[in-house]
């Protein structure tokens, strides 16, 4: 790994040239000056593996360096940048570029999310690293904090904006009013979204990330099937003006949390009102921020854009970099392994507020005898507001509550659902939201 100058050279083989692979391609030939000055040698990309070689691209190289025949842009790279996505083939090559004595940079949440231990496993027999930190939040550097900065204290709970698809969809449909489907076909064109954007708005990346987060927060491996996962989807238009009413605003959070009885953890997505105040209420746009509680940092936020080309591409070459170093210097890989079993409950175990939105009977004593199912099931209500139905007729004359709850946990707010759904004086429960922050 010597070049005619002695400065020492490593070999980059990139599979994928899409939205993020085309970045990295960008720096790694673009910046190559910058590069080997940072570190004291060379990155030399040879070549870049993708589907079609004749395809035009957001940045383009020569076309000597595109090649559909993966082996040969494999051959001899002494790190391997996995920007494929999915599931295969993607897993069978980093397994294969593993075995080949490779270390392996991805982005790839889903494959972590479902095949991370195999993955793991299979670097560490190695002794070569597999990196990842573009797969959670993007640009934001947050695997490397929760491993190396915060290994010496104990992280109690994780909430976060980390998906930035979401966040700009959620995020036009307050501001600018804009629909779902036109905010979502703009994140497509920006790069944000997912070659299948289901992934995004039904909360499923979301829920890959929290798994990846949930293994190096609790040293406990998680995966995607285990994380109680609702999206975007059936966001309604009364939701969002409850919210608003209230003083809250929606957002899709990820958050992964220990409970001490029982002892395991929460993993959970879904959309959450938070207080307009609240700090993950400010992100906007594709950006994400993670907030981390941990027993004695007490709380840190870690905030920046969490999807795009560019920005991805940043975080996949600050693995690079490291990886480079580590090569250079000599060194074992890092290993990913969990180091012990956590059990992950039933999402029933959490413990939230709520906002719950019923249309009712405008009669007397209708408020009592709604909050009285409340009361009954233990769930405390912080607040109520009262405003017209437009479905209310001079035949039934209806009203819409929307109470906000003080902390329950979930079994108890189901209990008092059924309960209220049974009342005469109601006629439908119109929403149901998770509430989080102060
Ligand atoms: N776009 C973003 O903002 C972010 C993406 N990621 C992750 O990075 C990875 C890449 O994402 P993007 O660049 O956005 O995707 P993309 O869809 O733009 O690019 C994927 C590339 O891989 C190629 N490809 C797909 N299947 C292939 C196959 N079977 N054989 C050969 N080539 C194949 C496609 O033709 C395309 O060039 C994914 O794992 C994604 O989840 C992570 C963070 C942010
Ligand atoms: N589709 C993802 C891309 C980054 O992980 C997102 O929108 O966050
Ligand atoms: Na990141």
């Amino acid at each position: 790994m010597t070049t005619a100058s002695d400065t020492p050279a490593l070999n980059i083989a990139l599979l994928g040239g899409g939205t993020v692979g085309s970045q990295v391609a960008r720096i790694l030939t673009e910046d190559a000056a910058s590069l080997t000055g940072r570190i004291g040698a060379e990155l030399n990309l040879t070549g870049i593996f993708v589907r079609n070689p004749q395809a035009t691209r957001d940045f383009q190289l020569p076309s000597e360096y595109y090649s559909d025949d993966v082996d040969e842009v494999m051959d001899g790279a002494d790190i391997v940048v996995e920007l494929i996505g999915g599931i295969e083939p993607a897993r069978e090559l980093i397994l294969k570029a593993i075995s080949q004595g490779a270390n392996v940079v991805t982005g790839n949440k889903e494959l972590l999310a479902t095949h991370g231990n195999e993955l793991y496993e299979a670097a560490a027999q190695a002794g070569v690293q597999l990196s990842f930190e573009a797969s959670v939040a993007g640009a934001i550097p947050i695997l490397r904090p929760l491993r190396d900065s915060l290994s010496g204290d104990k992280i109690t709970r994780i909430m976060g904006i980390v998906n930035g698809t979401t966040n700009y969809i959620l995020d036009q449909m307050d501001s600018t009013g804009a629909s779902f489907n036109d905010a979502l076909a703009e994140a497509q064109r920006l790069g944000y979204a997912e070659a299948d954007p289901a992934a995004d708005v039904e909360g499923q990346d979301a829920a890959a990330k929290v798994a990846i987060l949930a293994h190096l927060a609790f040293h406990a491996p998680f995966t995607l099937d285990q994380v109680y996962t609702e999206g975007i989807t059936d966001v309604s238009d009364l939701d969002h003006k409850s919210a608003a009413e209230a003083g809250y605003i929606i957002k899709l959070l990820a958050i992964a949390e220990q409970l001490e009885d029982p002892e395991g953890v929460v993993l959970r997505v879904h959309p959450t009102l938070l207080p307009r105040e609240h700090p993950l209420a400010s992100v906007r746009g594709a950006y994400n921020a993670v907030f981390v509680e941990a027993e004695n940092v007490d709380e840190l936020m870690f905030y920046g854009p969490g999807a795009g080309g560019s920005a991805t591409a940043s975080a996949v070459m600050g693995d690079v970099m490291s990886i480079a170093k580590r090569r250079l210097r000599g060194g074992p890989g890092r290993t990913h392994t969990a180091r012990r079993e956590l059990e992950c409950l039933d999402i029933g175990e959490s413990t939230t507020r709520y906002m719950v939105v019923v249309r009712a009977a405008d009669a007397s004593g209708v408020l009592a005898k709604v909050a009285g199912t409340f009361a009954d099931h233990g769930v405390s209500i912080k607040s109520m507001n009262q405003t017209p139905d437009e479905a209310s007729s001079d035949d039934e004359k209806t009203a819409l509550l929307a109470f906000i709850t003080h902390r329950a946990k979930e079994s108890q707010l189901a209990q008092t659902l059924e309960a209220t759904k049974g009342l005469d004086v109601v006629n439908e429960v119109l929403s149901v939201m998770r509430v989080e922050g102060k």
